[in-house]
């Protein structure tokens, strides 16, 4: 969360004229309410069944670039198409930055709790490993301005 994958997706798609989709947008598009809304009406489950189907159909699309959920890669099953039909790169942040970034954000129910720093801590000891596993290109991106990271995310994307 607070990664960048909008702010480098958009650029990347930009750059080679493809388009840009979010998973949680399209999952807001379709339901009409916020991320927030879900979580609190159906549940993280009924939220995980959502993000899986719209990351079925938005890896078979061509020429996107596709931002998804920071927990879509909790699912095998999502972890395999995004493999298979993509190139998947992890954003590496630390989460200490990343709580920064995300301090005045309200959208995101799971740091909505008393301690964002001990919680974004724990969600990247859990999933730090999964997104490596997930990736073919891992960028670790520090305090820098986006536009460094996109340059670097251009070269890591040219090498492979
Ligand atoms: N090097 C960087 N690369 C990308 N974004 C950066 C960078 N430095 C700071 N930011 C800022 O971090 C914030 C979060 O970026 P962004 O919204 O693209 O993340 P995200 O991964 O899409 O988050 P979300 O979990 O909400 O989907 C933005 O305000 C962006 O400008
Ligand atoms: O990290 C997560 O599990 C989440 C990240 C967001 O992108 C949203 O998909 C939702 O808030 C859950
Ligand atoms: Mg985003």
């Amino acid at each position: 969360m607070g990664a960048g994958k909008t702010t480098l997706g958009r650029q990347l798609a930009e750059h080679f004229q493809q388009t840009f989709h979010d998973s949680d947008q399209t999952i807001c598009d379709k339901t009409g309410v916020s991320i927030p809304t879900i979580f609190e009406l159906e549940g993280e489950q009924s939220f995980r069944e959502r993000e899986s189907c719209a990351i079925n159909e938005l890896t078979q699309l061509s020429n996107v670039v596709l931002a998804t959920g920071g927990g879509t890669v909790l699912r095998e099953q999502n972890r395999i198409w995004l493999r298979e039909r993509g190139i998947v790169v992890y954003l590496h942040v630390l989460p200490e930055i990343l709580v920064e970034r995300t301090r005045y954000d309200f959208n995101r129910p799971l740091l909505q709790v008393d301690n964002p720093l001990k919680k974004m801590q724990q969600l990247y000891a859990t999933r730090d490993p999964i997104y490596r596993q997930t990736s073919h290109i891992v960028l670790d991106v520090g305090t820098e301005n986006h536009y460094i990271t996109f340059k670097k995310l251009l070269a890591k994307l040219s090498e492979s």
